[in-house]
């Protein structure tokens, strides 16, 4: 997997050669390979379809799909990454990471896919393992280790020097740049090599032998027991071993480097490919659930039971993906028959374009989260902890959220309510053993519009050899009625959307929706606002990421333009209380900007209905219990998001701005 024109086709070629699959060397350039092997792939040098290939080495049998590089072909790279045990990451050393090896990089971390990076193309007189390494830190956030340093540069890169085993491998130096590469040099460094490679050799491995005992306990263990004296003096076979555990837990990825084109780097690879990667058996792809045990509820007494038949209810173990809301059926083929049969069903009943299959597999729908908060592990050390309580949580409710904040990194609960969060808060404590600590309950805003505005913007980038240009003009009107949902609305201008191919269309609709997720104001979603793509022109060559960012930067533009209006999530308030008590509910309601719909009797109670800002909401079970000393129940849900009066927008916004 890599970014487009990396060196993937090429590699495999190579591959395929030295493990004497193929008695030639096919060239990309040539249109000769065997897994470019559509007529297009031919003629335009780049890989379109993933293509299958097996081969054996060294006592193992490699299975390999060469996937293609650019972005338009991204779902191929999804749908070979999903069934495959491990991934080399091809980069183009001069170029280091580039924009597409950013999506299939987390594509790989999507599936859990563990890597080795190959730095290709050493032979490029712009070539640098420092800059490709750094940009593998910064850009993939990962943690690579090296385990290879290149001997010599551009034309002359001859080699590489192995760090785990201290040997230096040479592909015929002196001979012509058209040797096939097949046999090699290998010899343990000495004193007869330049003593510059050797002193650089031995610092990178001591960083190496550092690198890996910081993350596998076991290597560690041994350094300081049985090598304290001398890490160098650590066995290759010991040291393997553990860049293994390391790369299968995807703590860090292996970085191997040569060029593919030139010859060389390649066996080191393959070798690499055999000791790091995981075999079939150590992957759990978990793509079929299997129940352990059926067991007949009685409460929390249960029976076990050998099968179920239709209209009872059971309880199942062992279920690994299974979340509440998920419709479990015996087969594929199963579900989309019954998918079709509901279809046939509610033909002309159903709303259009609703999918069948998701009629049938609706599950249960979710209600917007309208409370978050920080949540903290007492220490770094529990975070992996908190993370897994809050994935098995999570499974079990929907209706709680979690994610990330990207700006400080830390960990946000979403739910339904005050009592939701504590409940989860405690069910962490008490089920998972970790005090964490929350933050203060905010209230999830939207943001939207008050007038119409256009706006035009140009994006003019050079990213490595490709120049990038797009102008894009749209405007934004605000929506008659903020609409409930979050989803855009967006037209194009007459015949602006038939000139448009569907990869630009589609490329536009994602810039305008990251832009609806992070509004002007204070970076609530957007909502309410119709978009109208007025024109969007692109140099050939521009890629559609291109076009989504400049989108997405217009789109700010606009939405800025078009004056900033906060929408503050309005709850249904149902309160049951105790005629003597009505009056100080209805007094404290005034406070809280409540605006009550109507007081009905039962039986000796009143029923209150009105609606109230969440933001006033806080602590109100308290409040309500002290006011009637316990004597009233209330239900609260939302009912819509509403803009809030200038006054309110501006104190929220100072109180955010941390001035109030
Ligand atoms: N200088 C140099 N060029 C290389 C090397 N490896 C590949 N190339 C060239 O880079 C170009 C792209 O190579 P491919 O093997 O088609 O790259 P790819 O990653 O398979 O490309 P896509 O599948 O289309 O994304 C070709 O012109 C190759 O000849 C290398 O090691 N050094």
């Amino acid at each position: 997997m890599a970014h487009i024109d990396a060196g993937k086709t090429t590699t495999t070629e190579r591959m395929l050669y030295y493990s004497g699959y193929t008695r030639a060397l096919g060239d990309v350039d040539d249109g000769d390979t065997v897994t470019d092997f559509m007529a297009q792939e031919r003629e335009r040098g780049i890989t379109i379809q993933s293509a299958a290939v097996t081969f054996d080495w060294k006592q193992h049998r490699i299975n390999l799909i060469d996937t293609p590089g650019h972005v338009d072909f991204t779902l191929e790279v999804e749908r070979a990454l999903r069934v495959l045990d491990g991934a080399v990451a091809v980069f183009d050393a001069s170029a280091g990471v580039e924009a597409q090896t950013l999506t299939v990089w987390r594509q790989a971390d999507k599936h859990q896919v563990p890597r080795v990076c190959f730095l290709n193309k050493m032979d490029k007189p712009g070539a640098s393992l420092e800059y490709s390494i750094e940009s593998i830190k910064e850009k993939l956030k990962a943690n690579p280790i090296l385990l290879q340093i290149p001997i010599g540069s551009g034309k002359n890169f001859t080699g590489v020097v192995d760090l785990v085993t201290k040997e230096r491998i040479m592909w015929h130096p002196g001979s012509s740049w058209h040797d096939s590469g097949h046999d090699f040099n290998t010899k343990a460094l000495g004193s007869s090599d330049d003593p510059e490679l050797l002193h650089h050799a031995s610092e990178a491995r001591g960083a190496l032998i550092e690198q890996v005992a910081d993350l596998d306990d076991e290597f560690a263990g041994l350094l300081l027991e049985e090598f304290s004296e001398d890490f160098d003096a650590i066995p290759p076979g010991r040291l393997q071993e553990a860049v293994r555990r390391i790369t299968l837990a995807q703590k860090a990825v292996p970085i191997l480097c040569g060029s593919a084109l030139r010859n060389k780097g390649v066996q080191p690879l393959l070798d690499a490919i055999t000791a790091y990667l995981p075999a079939p058996n150590e992957r759990h792809h978990d793509l079929v659930e299997r129940m352990s045990r059926l067991l007949l509820p009685f409460a929390d007494q249960h029976v076990e039971l050998q099968s179920l038949t239709a209209g009872n209810i059971a309880v199942t173990v062992g279920l690994k993906q299974t979340v509440t809301g998920d419709t479990i059926v015996s087969s594929k083929a199963s579900a989309v028959a019954a998918a079709r049969r509901a279809q046939e069903e509610s033909e002309g009943k159903m709303n259009p374009g609703r999918e069948a299959s998701e009629l049938v597999l609706a599950g249960v729908e979710v209600p917007e989260p309208v409370f978050f908060c920080t949540i903290e592990p007492p220490s770094m050390a529990k975070q992996a902890d908190l993370d897994h309580a809050l994935t098995c949580l999570q499974r079990e409710d929907p209706s709680l959220k979690v994610h990330i904040d990207p700006d400080s990194g830390q960990t946000i609960l979403s739910g339904m309510g005050e009592l939701h969060i504590q409940i989860i808060h405690d069910r962490i404590r008490r089920e998972f053993g970790i005090e964490t600590h929350l933050g203060p309950l905010q209230v999830a805003y939207r943001e939207t519009i008050l007038r119409s505005a256009s706006t035009t913007d140009i994006l003019d980038r050079t990213l490595g050899e490709k120049r990038h240009v797009v102008t894009v003009a749209l405007s934004v009107r605000p929506l008659d009625e903020f609409s409930h949902s979050a989803s855009c609305d967006i037209t194009y201008k007459e015949d602006v959307e038939g000139q448009l191919a569907a990869d630009i269309r589609s490329a536009v609709e994602n810039g305008v929706q990251s832009a609806h997720l992070q509004g002007p104001l204070l970076g609530y979603p957007v909502q309410g606002v119709g978009t109208i793509i007025q024109n969007v022109t692109l140099e050939p060559g521009t890629s559609m990421a291109m076009v989504s960012a400049c989108v997405s930067r217009c789109m700010l533009k606009a939405l800025k333009q078009a004056g900033g209006q906060l929408l503050e999530p309005m709850m249904s308030l149902e309160v049951t209380v105790g005629e003597e008590h009505l009056s100080s509910v209805l007094a404290d309601l005034a406070q809280r900007r409540g605006a009550v719909c109507d007081v009905q009797s039962r039986y000796d109670n009143k029923v209150l209905l009105a609606t109230v800002p969440l933001a006033e909401m806080m602590g109100y079970s308290t409040a309500l219990r002290t006011l009637t000393s316990g004597n009233a129940t209330f239900s609260l849900e939302l009912s819509s998001y509403e803009a809030m009066n200038a006054q309110d927008q501006n104190a929220l916004l100072s109180k955010m701005a941390g001035l109030a």
